[in-house]
């Protein structure tokens, strides 16, 4: 029996994840958990013919309890998105509590569960769910993961378009560091099978998966961000993790953990300085079961991408740890 659970169901992701999710015949029971409009999509997409059973629920009537208990999978995509002209961390203020809360609810009802957190800016939204999960006496570094796929799935498509391969997905390129803009670092110099990139259009295929997100964001202008990719990035990831849990062998995603509590991040996070850093995970019946370190192989190029990435992600992280260890006055 698996139970996902997709709190921020009603949402521009979580509605389109929830679809992905109740598709999926590996689950048995679909939970949707939003403050609004989770009862229509829940009966909406409960007439779909397959074996999830979907159900939803709203803060009223302990709805948080009945949702997450029981959890085997929380998929996070609560929060507001971007509107042009803003960056990820400016929607720290609100979405920071808005992850403490669902963590808290996680600590109470669904300890055990994997979490998948998509709420931005993730760099630091996943330091605030360690910290409420260590204090809460359950965190698993192993159960822990911020979603970075989208950053991998644009980088395929890009590489793909510029050296023409039909099929972007048959390329695999690590992308590390962490979701937003320098700290996203694609590693093309170990991408498989290799990819010939001319040197004149290098910078800018970098910058266009590092700064992805915006051209949606501008695109949108002003309804919100990137959601039909993440949901299909959110889903991919979730699948991988439920398969890996299920016993599938051999499956490597990269993802934002805590490396030093997943075998093999601790040498990877004394190069980078950095305790919350994405890399290729290896994923197996407990979940991250490997960090694997692509960080020493980056060239030289790569290298000046990831210093720029370090400086940048320290203090978003430090920006989350602290918001849970010393609350901003109300
Ligand atoms: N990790 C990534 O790669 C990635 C990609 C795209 C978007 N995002 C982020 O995902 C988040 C959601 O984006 P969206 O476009 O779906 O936004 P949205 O506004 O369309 O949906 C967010 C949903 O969260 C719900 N919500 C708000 N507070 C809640 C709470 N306390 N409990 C449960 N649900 C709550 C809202 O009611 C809404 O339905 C944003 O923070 C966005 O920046 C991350
Ligand atoms: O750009 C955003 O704000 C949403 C998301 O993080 C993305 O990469 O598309």
């Amino acid at each position: 029996m698996v139970k996902a659970v997709v709190a921020g169901a009603a949402g521009g992701i979580g509605q389109p994840l929830s679809l992905l999710l109740k598709g999926c015949p590996l689950i048995d029971e679909l939970s949707l958990y939003d403050v609004v409009n989770t009862p229509g999509v829940a009966a909406d997409l409960s007439h779909i013919s397959s074996p999830a059973v979907v159900t939803g629920y709203l803060p009223k009537d302990d709805g948080i309890k009945h949702a997450f208990t029981g959890a085997d999978i929380i998929v996070i995509p609560a929060g507001i998105p971007r509107k042009p002209g803003m960056t990820r961390d400016d929607l720290f203020k609100i979405n920071a509590g808005i992850v403490q809360t669902l963590v808290e609810g996680i600590v109470q009802y669904a300890p055990k569960a994997f979490i998948l957190i998509i709420s931005n800016p993730v760099n630091s939204t996943v330091p605030i769910a360690a910290e409420v999960l260590k204090r809460g006496g359950v965190f698993d570094p192993k159960k822990l993961f911020g979603v970075t796929t989208l950053d991998v799935v644009r980088a395929e498509t890009f590489v793909a378009s510029l050296v023409g391969e039909k099929d972007p997905s048959k390329t695999t390129i690590p992308v590390i560091g962490g979701h937003s803009g320098e700290t996203i670092v694609p590693l093309f110099s170990q991408a498989k099978p290799s990819v010939e990139i001319p040197a004149d259009k290098l910078d800018a295929l970098v910058n266009r998966v590092q700064f992805g997100g915006d051209e949606v964001v501008k695109a949108k202008d002003g309804a919100g961000s990137a959601t039909l990719s993440m949901a299909y990035a959110g889903f991919r990831f979730a699948e991988k993790v439920i398969k890996a849990v299920k016993g599938e062998k051999g499956i490597v995603e990269p993802s934002f953990v805590y490396l030093p509590g997943v075998s093999g991040g601790d040498a990877i996070a004394k190069v980078t300085g950095l305790d919350f850093f994405s890399v290729p995970i290896e994923l197996g019946p407990n979940g991250a079961e490997k960090a694997i370190d692509v960080v020493s192989g980056a060239n030289d190029y790569e290298k000046k991408l990831l210093e720029a990435c370090y400086s940048g992600l320290k203090g978003n992280v430090s920006k989350g740890i602290e918001f849970v260890q010393n609350p901003p006055q109300k």
